[in-house]
This record gives structure tokens, sequence and C-alpha cells, in this order.
């Protein structure tokens, strides 16, 4: 296979904008092969680069690479050095953040601003974060008495896994890529990386950084693809994979699983949402207006943690839907780097479908619509591209399928309650259990529902606010295990015990 020292080259098209080419990176190149398929900008509908699509035989040598690597110098590095190498890649992705920033908006069509403020910082947050946490871990130690009177002392050891498999959505590329690649190199692990057919960019980017700070080849590897009967599923199904992990649709998940079992691979999942807000007549309203709007609409709704259900005590109801229809009304659809555009795309036009027919379920199943409900009209190259009106609904029963399925998009159903226990039941009742955001001035009230939320994460008077030291993840279908912080490191290496007669 030929080698390549960049990925991108520009292909020579007809068409007025170059074209980005996305190699697979294995054992620290850009090689040739596979089957080319097309990336789209969302914003604009034009195909603005082409990926090749890894075949088995293109798996198979990433994960010889990767094992070549946990065996080799990767392996015996010293701590100290790993983690100046994994500070090195937050260096280089700052120093390179502009080329960052126009790969992940190229591939999302999300505005400049949202992009340059969440996604590339957090990519290279995510590194600084796990080289420091690394280096501050303890083991357990054990002291016992033996049947001959004696002593033995147990004492673990921290081990990486060897390969693991990274498989990551489209939402937030480069942020959720990230957040599983760190912790798995600073644990000593190679990886493999999926990244989403449709956001692949950032990731082979980071393939140029892995090999400018010097990482060892092999260590960060990226296959291109899709999943059933493509490199997704070759990569999960790899008897030489020790570790899963995967960010992305509850489905996906349970397939996942399936091609995991055989070879019975350690599993990470952050799976879907429908994400509850319960908002408190006490709650400081206008504090709750502003951090819900942000939370429904953010990345155009494809948050995994956005709240799609927002339970309103009935005293503020109407003060509430006023306030989100003013902010839903003030985003403004377009290009990414058009001046004071707030709302970007959906990722596909598949996936506007998806949304636009929960918009037309929604009316089926009687939902008043309070703002929103269709395409934006929108001029220029824009007009071409995966927009969706942000939506706000009332008057639908909570056990509407609009209220139960994950929609992911900028819409949101508002419904009313009266008492705290029917908050509290109709937020959770629920097959999914990802996160919550709960507003109100009771400092009771807060801890008791808090605790009361069957999720991984509760918010109380904020959303998305996130310490990377945390335990992040799902409960019920919206994931298995948590990751942040220590738990991370949990995932990503294992424990010998030691056991020595004294
Ligand atoms: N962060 C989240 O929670 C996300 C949730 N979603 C939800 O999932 C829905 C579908 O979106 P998709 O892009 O199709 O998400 P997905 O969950 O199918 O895809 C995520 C990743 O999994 C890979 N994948 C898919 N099937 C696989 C398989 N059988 N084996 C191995 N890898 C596989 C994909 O190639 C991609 O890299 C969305 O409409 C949204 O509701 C989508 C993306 C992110
Ligand atoms: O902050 C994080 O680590 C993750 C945020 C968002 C998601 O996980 C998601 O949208 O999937």
């Amino acid at each position: 296979m030929i080698a390549h020292a960049s990925q991108t080259a520009l292909a020579s098209t007809a068409a007025e904008r170059p074209k980005r080419i996305l190699r697979n990176f294995i054992g620290g190149k850009f090689i040739d092969g596979g089957t080319p398929f097309d990336i789209f900008d969302p914003a604009t509908g034009s195909v603005h680069a082409t990926a090749y699509e890894a075949d088995r035989a293109i798996v198979d040598e990433a994960v010889r690479a990767a094992r070549k690597a946990v065996e080799g110098e990767w392996g015996n590095m010293t701590l100290a050095k790993r983690r100046a190498l994994l500070t090195r890649v937050a260096d280089r992705i700052e120093e390179r953040f502009d080329e960052f920033l126009e790969a992940e908006i190229a591939d999302t069509g999300k505005p400049h601003d949202l992009a340059h403020h969440l996604d590339i910082p957090r990519g290279a947050a995510n590194f600084r974060v796990f080289a420091d946490a690394i280096a501050n871990l303890s083991t357990e130690t054990f002291e016992m008495d033996t049947p001959d009177g004696g002593k033995a002392l147990n004492y673990a050891v921290r081990k990486p896994l060897g390969v693991v498999g990274v498989i990551s959505p489209w939402n937030l590329p480069l942020l959720l890529m990230t957040w599983k690649v760190a912790p798995a190199l600073a644990c000593g692990n190679a990886v493999i990386v999926k990244p989403s057919e449709e956001t692949p960019s950032t990731t082979t980017l980071l393939g140029e950084v892995m090999a400018e700070v010097g990482m060892p080849d092999g260590v960060f590897n990226v296959i291109h693809g899709f999943g059933p009967d493509s490199a997704g599923e070759f990569l999960t199904s790899h008897p030489g994979v020790r570790a899963i992990t995967f960010t992305g649709e509850t489905r996906t998940g349970s397939a996942i699983m399936k091609a995991a079992a055989p070879t019975v691979k350690a599993l990470s999942f952050e799976l879907g949402g429908k994400n509850a807000a319960i908002v408190f007549a006490d709650a400081d309203m206008d504090a709750a207006v502003a951090g819900l709007a942000r939370a429904a609409f953010l990345n155009t709704g494809q948050v995994c943690l956005a709240p799609e259900r927002i339970y309103v005590e009935r005293p503020v109801l109407d003060r509430f839907v006023a306030g989100m229809k003013e902010k839903a009304e003030a985003l403004l659809p377009g290009l990414p780097n058009d001046p004071g555009v707030t709302l970007g795309p959906v990722i596909s036009e598949e996936h506007r479908g998806k949304v636009l027919g929960y918009y037309q379920l929604a009316v089926e199943e009687g939902a008043t619509v309070i703002t929103g409900g269709g395409i934006p009209d929108l001029a220029g190259d824009a007009a071409g591209g995966y927009f969706v009106q942000p939506t706000i609904w009332t008057g639908l029963p909570h056990e509407a399928r609009v209220c139960r399925e994950e929609i992911f998009g900028p819409a949101c159903a508002i419904i009313p309650f009266d008492t705290e226990e029917e908050a509290v039941r109709m937020a959770n009742d629920s097959e999914y259990g990802l996160a919550s955001s709960i507003w109100t001035t009771n400092l009771s009230r807060a801890h008791r529902v808090g605790k009361a939320m069957e999720v991984g994460i509760s918010w109380v008077n904020c959303w998305f606010l996130r310490d990377l030291r945390t335990p992040f993840g799902g409960a019920k279908m919206s994931g298995v295990g948590r990751e942040g912080g220590e738990h991370s490191i949990n995932f990503y290496s294992e424990p010998t015990n030691i056991c020595i007669k004294l």
C-alpha cells in the first residue's frame, strides 16, 4: 500500500472548491485502498470531501498495527513520556485550531461560533484532562491474615486492555471521539477509530497531528466506513479488539453488543435519550427560559443530552411558553460563517426527513404548534442545506410518540404539571435515562428531585455544565457504564491483583 504524509492533499475536481481526500490512517501513515464515498456539507447539500471505506483487509491491518504498538515502544513507554505526548497532542490541536474548525464546520454545517467555543476547545481539553488524570491514580492494597498465622499482601497494578475500538457519532465529532481516545491512550492502549461516515474530517486530521507529535506508529489508527457489513462491524466483531467504546443510537449499541459478544469484549456505551426538564413555579423564570431554550436548540437539537420534554408547573406555563417561543424565533438559520447565524442544519437529508416526520406526527397526535414545524425559507447556497425550523409544541399528551421517541432535532414538547410527584413520575416514565434539567430555587427540592431522576446526570438550574472528572453516561437504555475522570481510567484499563505471601 502507498503511504501518504498528509490527508489534506486536495483532489483536482471541476467543482469550484477543491475536495478534501480522507484516507485511512494505519500504522502512522495515510494509506491507499478502500472504496470512495462522498461526504456532504449539510449547510449547502454539496459534496466537500471523499473518504475511503475500509474493507475487512484494511481493518485487519489496523488491528495488526495497533497490536504491534501495544507490544512495542508504546507499551514500554514511561508514564511521563506518554503524558507528554498527550499534552503535545492538545497543544497541536490548539496550534492547528483553524484547520480543525474548518473541517468540523464543513462536515456538520454548525455555526462557526459554536464549533469555536465548544467542539474544538473540548477536543484539546480532553487530552489535557486525561494526561493529568492518569498521573494521580492510586490502586488498592490489602494486607490479609493467612491460615498458617502469617500475612499476605495484596496489591493491584493497572494495565492497558490492548487494542480498543472507538465508534463515534456525527453530532459532536471531535469532542466525542477525543473523549474516548484520550483516556484510552492515557491508559496505554492503542486505538482504532471508526468516525461517523458523515463526519470523518477532524478524526482524519487528528491522524496528522499524531504523526507530527511523534506518537509511535499504530497507537492511533483511523478506519472509514459505515456500520453493518462495513468498517464498523468488522471492527466490533474483530477478535483482536479487546474493548469497544461507542456513542450513538440505542439500536446501534444493541447491534454492536451482539457483534462483540462472541469475543466477549468490554463495552462502554453512551446511547440515546428522551431527556426531561422540569420547571417549578419558584424557578428564576428568565434563567429557566434562557437555559432551556439553549438546551433544546443548541447544535440544532443534535445533542444526546437535549431536553425534548419540558414539564412546567401550571401557574408559570404561559409565561414559560411565551419566553421559549421568543427565543426560538430569535434564532437565525444560515451558513456557518455568515454573521449572526445561530442555527445550523441537521446532519443529512435523511435525518431531516426523520425530524420532519416527527413534526408531522406531532400534529397528527394533537399538538398545538407554538412555533416552527417546517423548513425555513433560505436563499443562496443555504437553500440546498438541510435546515429545519426550531419547533415547540403544547397540548400533546405525555404518552404521545413524539414525547417518547428520540427526535434528535431542534424540537420540544411543553407539558404542564400540578405536583412535584406528577412531574417526577412523568419525567421518569421513559425507557431512556440519560440526563435531566431541573429548575427551582427551593434547595431541598433541588436535592430531592435531582436524586429522584432515573438518569446518569441530573442538572439543577443549568444544563450541559461539564466537569470532566465526574461520571458521565446513561441509565436504562441510555447506556452501559460511565466515563469521565477515574471512571474512564477504570474502563480503559484492568487491574491485576498480586498476592504476596509474607
Ligand atoms: N450522540 C448520540 O446520542 C447520537 C444519537 N444519534 C441518534 O441516532 C439516530 C441515527 O443516527 P446514525 O448516524 O445512524 O447513528 P448511529 O448510532 O447508527 O451511528 C453512530 C456510529 O455508529 C456506527 N455504526 C452504525 N451501525 C453500526 C454497526 N452495526 N456496527 C458498528 N458501528 C455501527 C456509525 O457508522 C457511526 O460511526 C439519529 O437520528 C439520532 O436519533 C445519532 C448520533 C449521535
Ligand atoms: O460532554 C460530553 O462529554 C458529551 C456531550 C454530548 C454527548 O455525549 C452527545 O451528544 O452524544
